[in-house]
């Protein structure tokens, strides 16, 4: 069998469990319907997107339509462009050619200082907590970026100040309770094992109440227990929310299970787009990968 077909095929099968049960009570807002797959009215479209960097095409002529409530991955080997591509949606870098449209808006460059307000919220490949914060603190800041008070404001109004510090704590508490992290709330963040700091980070963007949920690399360094979890609650984080999920992961198995449509990049090119069974089985997407050695389920290269 081919290399990496035995790869995607072998990593891919292993059914994830789900880490968490679904909690309408815990449902922060109401979860629009989930409508997978394509459809005409995509909540994020990438429109002949091209970057580069001096000589080297970070990405060419890109298209993307990702559907509202669906879970969408971005695969490719090294250097194919999948953060670029990130980058470019979160407004990081600003694209030579191409439009991105979220909602019924068009940017030249999406804007950064307005992302939590258009929706988008997104977690870091790297851990990026407040260590020396308790977990509950660490989730707090994630809704500084969505309240309305401005510093001066704050000043001036310090009774709404007052209310939206006890409602982002409210919403914390919540979140937590969503992703099982009760019983940390007031532990140091730094001292927690590292699948549990990243599931913090997933907590920390969950309470902004994103439409749309990047996530650079959510699995990386975790082991195949805490891959699993994770993606339970990826899924349950979609479940209860309708959440719209972009992810980056290079665990192909975790990728397969979790994603309802997958694009593959290659040299800065989308080679494919489509559900797990159409990326796995598609020839240019074999050959992309051919030579790479694929990783285990506990992230080491077998
Ligand atoms: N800031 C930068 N300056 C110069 N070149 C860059 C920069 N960022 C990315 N590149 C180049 O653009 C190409 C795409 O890189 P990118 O990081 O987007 O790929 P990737 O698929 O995320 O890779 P990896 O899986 O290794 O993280 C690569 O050739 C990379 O070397």
């Amino acid at each position: 069998m081919h290399a990496m077909t035995y790869a995607l095929e072998g990593l891919g099968t292993a059914p994830i469990p789900p880490a968490v049960q679904h909690r309408p009570d815990l449902a922060v807002k109401a979860a629009p319907p989930v409508r997978a797959g394509e459809s005409p009215d995509a909540q994020l479209k990438l429109d002949g997107v091209s970057l580069s960097f001096g000589g080297v095409t970070a990405l060419d002529n890109v298209d993307l339509a990702v559907s509202r409530g669906e879970i969408r991955a971005i695969i490719g080997p090294n250097g194919a462009g999948k953060s670029s591509l990130i980058n470019v949606i979160s407004g990081v870098y600003r694209p030579d050619r191409g439009r991105v449209l979220i909602g019924g808006d068009s940017y030249a460059q999406v804007p950064t200082d307005r992302l939590a307000r258009l929706g988008i919220v997104r977690t870091f490949q790297n851990l990026a907590l407040f260590k020396g914060l308790s977990v509950l603190d660490n989730v707090v800041a994630g809704r500084a970026y969505t309240v309305r008070s401005t510093f001066l404001g704050q000043i001036a109004r310090i009774g709404t100040a007052r209310r939206e510090e006890a409602d982002a704590r409210e919403r914390a508490r919540r979140i937590l309770a969503f992703l099982n992290l009760e019983d940390v709330a007031d532990r140091l963040a730094g001292t927690l094992p590292y699948g549990l700091q990243k599931r913090v980070e997933l907590a920390r963007a969950l309470v902004a109440e994103p439409d749309v949920l990047l996530l650079d690399e959510p699995m990386a360094g975790m082991t195949a227990t805490e891959k699993k979890e994770m993606a339970g609650f990826v899924r349950a984080t979609r479940g209860a929310h309708g959440t719209t999920v972009v992810l980056i992961e290079h665990d192909i198995g975790v990728v397969m299970e979790l994603s309802d449509r997958i694009a593959v990049l290659d040299y800065g090119r989308k080679i494919a787009d489509g559900t797990p069974e159409e990326v796995r089985t598609d020839q240019k997407v074999i050959d992309a990968y051919l030579g790479v050695v694929p990783e285990n389920e506990d992230g080491a290269g077998i």
